[in-house]
C-alpha cells in the first residue's frame, strides 16, 4: 500500500481469531477492535476502518448468520476471503487447576467447537457465551476468577497472562474459519486467478426458484461452494438497492449462494442475467479471489510453539 498503513476493523479484543484472519488477510495492516460486527461494518462505511474482516463460517459450527443478514443490510462489498486454521485452547490464571474449574466461558462458535471434548475432559462446568475468545480470557484475567476457564487462542494466553491447561480442544483437528474482507467498493474481478463470486436472492412466492437459479449454474457448470438459505417467515428485512435507498422487504427466505467464477467471466454474467430473471431480488455481494492457502489440519496458527 505504499507506505499506508490499511486499518482493518474486526469484532472482538486483540487476541480474538478475527484479529489474526485480518493480519492473515492483510499482514502488517492497523487491525482496529469493535465489540460487536454491526460496529466493524460501520467503522468502514463512517471510514473510520478501510476494510473490515468477519467471519461467515466455520467447518464445525457453519454459517455466522449475524453476518449474512448484516451483508444484507450494509452496502459494503466483499473483497476477499481468508481461512483460517482455529487451535483453541483451555486457559484460566496460573495455578489454577481442572479440578477448581465450575464455568467455562467463550464465544458460543468456539464453545460449539469444543462441545464433545468439553465433555471428555469431565469437568463439571457450566458454558456461559460472551462476544468473543480474547474477550473472554481478559475477563477473567481482569477479575482474577478462579473457578473460570475460557476458550481462546494461544496468544490470548500470552496478552492476557493466563496458562493453558488444555491444548486443541476442537472437537476436530482440521477446523477451520472462513472470514471475508468487506470494503466500501468492489474489485474489479479478473481471470487471471480463481475467483469466487457470492450472491444473496429471494423470490417474492414460493422457494421452486430454487430450482431453477441452481440450474442456471449446473448447466454453465459452474461449482457452487456454499448454499446456505435463510428464514425470514414474519419477519421483513431492510434492503439497501443501487441508489442506496433503503426499503422494508419481507421474504420467505433468503437464499445465499457462493460460485467458483469471475464475474469477469461470460458464463458468469450468462448465469447471473437468467438467476435475474427468476427472482425478485437479486444482489452481488462479492466477485474475489479464492482463498486458495493449503493448511495443515495437525498445526493451527495459535499453537503454542
Ligand atoms: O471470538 C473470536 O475470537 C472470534 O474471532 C469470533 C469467532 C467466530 O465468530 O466464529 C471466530 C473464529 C472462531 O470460529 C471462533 C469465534
Amino acid at each position: 500500500m505504499h507506505g499506508f498503513q490499511l486499518r482493518v476493523a474486526y469484532q472482538g479484543v486483540p487476541g480474538a481469531y478475527s484479529e489474526a484472519a485480518a493480519g492473515k488477510a492483510y499482514p502488517n495492516c492497523e487491525a482496529i477492535p469493535c465489540d460487536q460486527f454491526e460496529v466493524a461494518f460501520k467503522a468502514v462505511e463512517l471510514w473510520i476502518a478501510d476494510r473490515a474482516v468477519l467471519p461467515v463460517e466455520n467447518s464445525l459450527g457453519g454459517s455466522i448468520h449475524r453476518n449474512y443478514d448484516l451483508l444484507l443490510r450494509h452496502r459494503l462489498h466483499i473483497v476477499g476471503e481468508v481461512q483460517l486454521p482455529v487451535h483453541h485452547c483451555l486457559l484460566a490464571l496460573p495455578g489454577v487447576r481442572k479440578e477448581y474449574l465450575s464455568r467455562v466461558i467463550s464465544h458460543p462458535q468456539a464453545l460449539a467447537q469444543c462441545e464433545h471434548t468439553l465433555t471428555k475432559l469431565g469437568l463439571n462446568v457450566t458454558r456461559e457465551a460472551v462476544d468473543d475468545t480474547a474477550g473472554a480470557a481478559e475477563y477473567i484475567a481482569t477479575n482474577n476468577l478462579r473457578d473460570t476457564a475460557a476458550i481462546a487462542s494461544a496468544r490470548a494466553a500470552d496478552l492476557y497472562g493466563l496458562q493453558i491447561l488444555a491444548d486443541g480442544i476442537q472437537d476436530d483437528s482440521s477446523n477451520v474459519t472462513r472470514f471475508v474482507m468487506l470494503a466500501r467498493e468492489p474489485i474489479i474481478p479478473r481471470t487471471d486467478r480463481p475467483f469466487k463470486t457470492s450472491i444473496v436472492f429471494a423470490h417474492d412466492k414460493g422457494t421452486s426458484v430454487l430450482f431453477k437459479v441452481l440450474s442456471a449454474f449446473a448447466f454453465r457448470n459452474i461449482s457452487l461452494t456454499k448454499i446456505e438459505s435463510r428464514p425470514h417467515r414474519n419477519r421483513t428485512i431492510r434492503l439497501v438497492d443501487d441508489a442506496n435507498v433503503g426499503t422494508a422487504k419481507h421474504f420467505e427466505y433468503m437464499f445465499y449462494v457462493d460460485f467458483e467464477a469471475s464475474m469477469a467471466e461470460v458464463r458468469a454474467q450468462n448465469a447471473l442475467a437468467e438467476v435475474q430473471e427468476f427472482t425478485s431480488f437479486l444482489r452481488v455481494l462479492g466477485s474475489y479471489p479464492m482463498d486458495m492457502t493449503p493448511w495443515c489440519p495437525s498445526r493451527g496458527d495459535h499453537q503454542v510453539p
